[in-house]
């Protein structure tokens, strides 16, 4: 893989290093809105930031959008970036992710520093390569895998993060520990999310990144074996595009890393059903997320266009719906299919437990 994953020590010298090993004739920070007021204070008076530009999208999901990476790029065109300037995405999964689609097709590519700010962008969403925006209304329809060149992972930015994103990201974590082992899955559980003991957090962080760094280090483009990253993401990638569709006016979408604990409820019921994962295993699972992240709000009705979502997910072929599932803690069986009728015994089960 040619990104380097830094667990940082010392923020303002590794960056420099990056900056130094990245073509950087101009320097560019992406924000969204809320990472410019509580992260940028962090690093703006970094001397290997001097006279870097500022552009700053809209923060949360419903700006991962066309919009906003137009801004990116008319930002980009506006500071006279060229094809040997940098992007340094500051923000949480929706900026690296938006940022680093921008970059990649800026001039046909610019090098980028991913400085993920979210519990979620640190062990997930920051490494790996896949970026993109969400289209027509479905979770990111387009996009490129590349990665950048480096990623800086400094907790100290969790500080600021609310109790709902530090959950959100949890449940990535709680999905690596899913396809990886048994003790890092019952770690997982045992963690207090009402509570959490930040340094405990941060030796999770820094075992949960690894998971993700080495699925990709060997399969890179999910030609396989990375599909094991998207466990939860059939069912919750549908979830989400749902809700960023009729979410009520005045209330948010669900956040992303909820509508994964969700879809992971649905897809440990088809691990169970389908691939003899021990129910067992599954019913601690499903405590714990309907205990940490409550429930969302769907009716049988609602099911053909939850499943018509899922007829979208990047993992299908030939129109067949696929999905990863189990057959044990740290089993994962990739390419996997389902009846409709089984996907809605999920949704009941997901629905009445
Ligand atoms: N590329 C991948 O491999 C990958 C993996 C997982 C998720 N994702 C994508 O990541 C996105 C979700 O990322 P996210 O959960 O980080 O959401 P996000 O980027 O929308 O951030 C969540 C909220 O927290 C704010 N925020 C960020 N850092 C903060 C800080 N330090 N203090 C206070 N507030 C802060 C943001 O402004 C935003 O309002 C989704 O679009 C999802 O599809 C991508
Ligand atoms: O890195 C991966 O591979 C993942 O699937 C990680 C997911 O957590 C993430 O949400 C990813 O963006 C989903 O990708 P998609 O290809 O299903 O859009
Ligand atoms: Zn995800």
């Amino acid at each position: 893989m040619e990104q380097r994953v830094i667990i940082s020590r010392n923020l303002e010298t590794e960056l420099a290093i990056a900056i130094s090993e990245c073509e950087h004739d101009r320097l560019f920070v992406l924000t969204d809105e809320v990472t410019h007021e509580q992260c940028l204070p962090l690093v703006n008076n970094f001397f290997c930031l001097k006279g870097a530009k500022v552009i700053t999208i809209g923060s949360t999901d419903v700006h991962k959008n066309l919009e906003s990476l137009a801004h990116v790029w008319q930002g980009l065109d506006d500071g006279g970036a060229d094809r040997h300037s940098c992007l340094i995405n500051l923000g949480g999964g929706m900026v690296t992710d938006l940022g680093g689609f921008a970059a990649s097709t800026f001039k046909r590519g610019i090098d980028f520093i991913n400085i993920p700010t979210t519990l979620l962008s640190m062990v997930d969403a920051s490494v790996g390569g896949k970026t993109g925006i969400n289209f027509n209304g479905l979770k990111n329809e387009v996009g490129v895998f590349n990665d950048s060149k480096f990623v800086l992972l400094d907790t100290r930015f969790l500080r600021t993060l609310d109790d709902k994103n530090l959950r959100s990201g949890y449940a990535e974590m709680l999905k690596h520990g899913l396809i990886s082992n048994e003790k890092t899955w019952a770690d997982l559980l045992q963690f207090d999310l009402s509570n959490p003991d930040y340094d405990q957090l941060q030796a999770l962080v820094a075992a949960s990144v690894k998971v993700k760094e080495k699925v990709v280090s060997r399969d890179p483009n999910e030609k396989g074996l990375r599909k094991a990253l998207n466990y939860g993401h059939t069912f919750g990638h549908a979830f989400e595009s749902f809700s960023l569709k009729h979410h009520a006016e005045g209330e948010a979408p669900i956040l992303h890393g909820y509508a994964v604990a969700y879809g992971l409820i649905c897809e440990l019921f088809l691990s169970v059903v389908k691939t003899g994962f021990p129910s067992e295993q599954m019913r601690q699972t499903v405590r714990f997320i309907r205990d940490n992240y409550g429930s969302f709000n769907i009716s049988c009705d609602d099911y053909d266009e939850l499943i018509a979502l899922m007829r979208h997910d990047k993992k299908n072929m030939s129109g067949v719906i696929n999905f990863t599932l189990l057959d044990a803690i740290g089993d994962v069986l990739i390419n996997q299919t389902a009846t409709d009728e089984e996907i809605r015994e999920a949704l009941d089960f997901f629905r009445e437990g």
